[in-house]
């Protein structure tokens, strides 16, 4: 995965393509990101991302730069696009483990290579899957991380809340309607909207890592929060509830992953909301995980 994405990054004209900007922090998400339809038409697509402070106004990378190490990461359909991500993604391997999982109907809406590059490598701040890849009448999101690098307290690994699967979905991160059927083309393309705030902590609300990115360890310790370090090839399986984030990578190591979500499929009744940011381009299906399915495709190939 590693060799391959070397190859995508090689082959890749960021002045051809313009790169996207990407980050978590949530004002920046709905002026930047949610500005640009580079993001939006990514669902099936390979589409490159580079850290906020990689770029200049009209997000050129910096001359101080290289490509290479510009990218935030890459998505969001690695899955579908490319073959040797297609070949992971869709194995019987996965399949297995998400069925073993309790999932009957699954579908792979997305996936993501992330770099989280040394020394510039930025934090992803706590939120729950769910808000981003949101089904009805419940959530069914799952996330299964793979890391292709050792991912430490020192090179930004993964942090998450034990018990957090057990509460509701607190936000989702959807199309504005204003801006898509409203026509209004100064609203932002992209909101959050607020399902229960119940419960969410205050600095979710304030779109800060729980400690303000002060004194980091300590303070989400205090917060419940656990770190997942993990070694090259580990998977982490994420419920779609749980409250996850990790921190900026500021050692000289790289931590590189490779991330697929997944949801429950109309199969098992369930629906993915119109309304999520992700949507395929009219006529086209996420691919299916399912046994059947997937035995149904490898027979149609078979010369
Ligand atoms: O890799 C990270 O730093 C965070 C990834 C994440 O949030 C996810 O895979 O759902
Ligand atoms: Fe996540």
């Amino acid at each position: 995965m590693k060799a391959r994405m070397e190859e995508l990054v090689d082959a890749w004209d960021p002045q051809a393509e313009k790169p996207g900007k990407f980050s978590t922090d949530v004002k920046y998400q709905m002026q930047m990101q949610g500005a640009s339809d580079y993001f939006l038409d990514s669902a099936d697509r390979i589409h490159f991302f580079i850290e906020k402070d990689a770029g200049d106004e009209d997000g050129k990378i910096k001359n101080s730069l290289s490509k290479a190490r510009s990218l935030n990461k890459v998505g969001h359909g690695l899955h579908v696009a490319d073959p040797v991500f297609r070949e992971y993604s869709q194995s019987s391997k996965v399949a297995d483990l998400v069925e073993e999982l309790g999932y009957r109907d699954p579908v792979l809406p997305q996936s993501m290579y992330i770099f989280k590059q040394p020394v510039t490598g930025s934090e992803v701040t706590s939120h729950q899957d769910s808000s981003f890849l949101h089904t009805t009448p419940r959530p069914t999101c799952m996330g299964l991380w793979l890391a292709l690098d050792d991912a430490t307290l020192e090179n930004g690994c993964l942090w998450a809340r034990p018990g957090s699967h057990l509460e509701a979905v607190r936000r989702v991160f959807v199309r504005n309607p204003e801006y898509f059927e409203g026509g209004n083309r100064k609203a932002t393309q992209l909101v959050f909207e607020n399902l229960d705030d119940s419960k969410a902590p205050a600095w979710e609300w304030e779109g800060k890592m729980p400690d303000g990115f002060e004194a980091p360890s300590s303070g989400l310790r205090e917060k419940g929060f656990k770190a997942l370090e993990c070694e090259a090839g580990d998977l982490v399986v994420i419920h779609g509830q749980v409250d996850h984030l990790s921190l900026a990578n500021t050692s000289a190591k790289p931590r590189e992953t490779f991330q697929l979500h997944l949801v429950e499929g109309p199969g098992e009744g369930i629906t993915w909301s119109p309304r999520n940011w992700l949507q395929y381009p009219t006529g086209k299906t996420f691919p299916s995980l399912r046994p059947s399915a997937r035995k149904r495709k490898a027979e149609d190939s078979d010369p």
